[in-house]
């Protein structure tokens, strides 16, 4: 059981009428309600209910962590009302008048439904002047020594992202309490496609900020992290181009304000889809450390990616219904029928090096979630092994592993470096991915009937393990090849041909002739929503290369925290 911290300050102060005593740690502020009878009471709780999801005034003892303190303000006199800092006016009762003539107020986070967080509040009001403003220097001497929270922010706006809300929910529900947190802000609106990605390789002076904001959704995330990973390579000089080059961290932190029509990354990351909630991640500081695969095609930078990248049906899917962008959303549910009814599938050679000496599997029950083993275990690993072979002198730190190599036919062949979990398909695409254990999850779907194919792409939304079929493997990889047939040298082909049977012969007879309707030879990678121009593609995972203001998907709140005894 962790030991409560040095007690800094103790006193009796009231809230709504009611005596509490009040004490602030180094980690802790309590304010536990005076209880007018010293008689036991059997029912009556002796430890203290974490804040959610109760009022403040509604319980016995209310803890509030110091790092989840928003601000403290001070309550403003003026001829019986009390003025708000956000110049909204506030009637103080005539009796608490009377009684207490200083107040303060504390504003934090509380947790609500569905990983939620939402901006509390409780006043406090005690008779002593001095007392009061001991209090309020107090909780922001203490909030000051969290160096991990932003002070100067770069905000980018898609003010066309998702229903063209971006503005008006950055301006309405974030500005304000970036506000209130003392958060300052550059807010530039982006003007056109890649305004902020751009602005970010080039003009941006990025020495002035704690961190980069993007409000918009996924592909305003994409454009985010493309400027400020190219940018970080350029000024550390390390070439973008070398897929075999070890990239540098980006010391800047991003936070997504979710406005786009799908937001995953948000999703993944935060565990719901609500600016507020990722707004006081941003303002209490969290950090999630989060891996990039760069994608190259013959040594020349092609994409970075951090959720999926599909080829055969998700690659299809996305090229289709880019033809329909008229329709909204609802082009994905209408591509995805189409494609699962046309049923191509595509001959290729996947080759991959596995991830070695890790703790996890895909196959795992376990997910990723706040303060995961797994990824702190992994990335360990992962530096420690960058710094032998940086000590050894070795360039490539892929050179230990085995390649191994897959030829055939597939229905989709997915990269999945989160779980890939929306609102849409909660388990997503590999449901026991990491968003920061330096791998990939290479989920490969063989040639199959549509009705194999339609009982994978169900399990996907049962409990049922959607890896648990025959045609279907799955391995955890730190780099990956995929190279289509018809870019293969005729050594290779020549290769595949001896190792196949006739009947492919007249395969690749059919499959040349115009005429004929069967398979195209090749699909596209969708690459976290993006097309890619090259099908032939080299893929590394670097373990996690940025880092986000969240925390990770938390474990749902235990009602009674039994191992969190009041403080006082
Ligand atoms: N001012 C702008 N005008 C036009 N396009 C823009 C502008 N700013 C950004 N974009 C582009 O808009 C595209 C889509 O934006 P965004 O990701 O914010 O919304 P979305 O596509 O609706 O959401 P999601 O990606 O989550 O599905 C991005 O690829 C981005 O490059």
């Amino acid at each position: 059981m962790e030991r409560p911290s040095r007690l800094v300050l103790l006193s009796e102060l009231r809230v709504r009428n009611t005596t509490y005593d009040v004490s602030l740690s180094r980690s802790q502020l309590t304010w536990k309600r005076r209880v007018s009878s010293p008689v036991y009471h059997p029912f009556r709780p002796r430890f203290c209910v974490p804040s959610f999801p109760r009022r403040p005034d509604s319980g016995v003892c209310h803890s509030v962590s110091v790092s989840e303190i928003i601000s403290v303000r001070e309550e403003e006199e003026e001829n019986g009302s009390r003025r708000r800092e956000d110049g909204s006016w506030k009637k103080i009762k005539e009796r608490e008048e009377k009684d207490c003539r200083q107040a303060f107020t504390v504003l934090y986070v509380e947790r609500c439904r569905q990983h939620r967080w939402r901006c509390a509040e409780v006043t406090f009001t005690c008779s002593d002047g001095p007392l009061c403003q001991h209090w309020i220097s107090s909780i922001r001497e203490q909030l000051a020594t969290i160096t991990s929270r932003p002070k100067h922010l770069l905000v980018y706006i898609n003010p066309y992202g998702g229903k063209r809300q971006g503005k008006r929910i950055y301006e309405q529900k974030v500005a304000p309490l970036f506000a209130q947190a003392g958060v300052s802000t550059h807010v530039i609106v982006t003007e056109y496609a890649n305004h902020a990605r751009d602005h970010l390789k080039t003009e941006a002076e990025l020495e002035k900020f704690d961190g980069v904001v993007c409000v918009g959704g996924d592909g305003m995330f994409s454009e985010i992290i493309h400027g400020l990973i190219w940018r970080t390579q350029i000024d550390n000089g390390v070439d973008p181009n070398c897929p075999d080059e070890t990239l540098s961290g980006c010391s800047l932190r991003i936070g997504i304000i979710p406005a786009g029509s799908t937001d995953c990354i948000c999703f993944a990351t935060v565990g719901t889809n609500d600016p507020v909630t990722s707004a006081l991640h941003i303002i209490v500081g969290d950090s999630q450390p989060m891996d990039v695969c760069s994608v190259h095609h013959n040594n020349t930078f092609l994409r970075y990616s951090v959720s999926l990248l599909g080829y055969g049906f998700y690659g299809d899917v996305l090229t289709d219904s880019e033809r329909k962008r008229w329709m909204g959303p609802a082009r994905y549910d209408l591509s995805g029928l189409k494609m699962f009814l046309t049923h191509h599938y595509y001959e290729g050679t996947v080759s991959y090096l596995p991830a070695r000496g890790i703790i996890g599997t895909p196959r795992d029950a376990a997910r990723c979630r706040s303060g995961c083993v797994v990824c702190q275990h992994n990335g360990q690993l992962h530096s420690e092994r960058a710094e032998s072979y940086e000590m050894d002198d070795m360039s490539n730190c892929e050179s230990d592993g085995e390649w191994r190599t897959i030829r055939g036919k597939f229905l989709a062949i997915n990269a999945a470096s989160m779980s890939c979990a929306c609102p849409r398909s909660p388990k997503g695409l590999s449901p026991a991915a990491h968003l920061a254990d330096g791998t990939t999850d290479l989920i490969l779907v063989r040639k199959c009937s549509r009705f194999d194919f339609l009982r994978h792409l169900l399990r996907h939304t049962s409990k049922d393990d959607q890896f648990d079929l025959t045609f279907v493997e799955v391995h955890r990889v730190r780099r990956f090849r995929f190279m289509p047939r018809h870019c293969q040298s005729d050594s290779e082909l020549e290769l595949d041909l001896q190792e196949n049977s006739k009947h492919q012969i007249f395969s690749q007879i059919c499959r040349d002739h115009p005429a004929c309707g069967c398979a195209p030879a090749y699909s596209s990678w969708n690459c976290d929503g993006e097309i890619l121009t090259h099908t032939a593609i080299d893929v590394r995972v670097h373990c996690q290369l940025i880092n986000l203001f969240a925390r990770g998907i938390e474990e749902p709140p235990v009602f009674e925290d039994l191992t969190n005894p009041c403080a006082i």
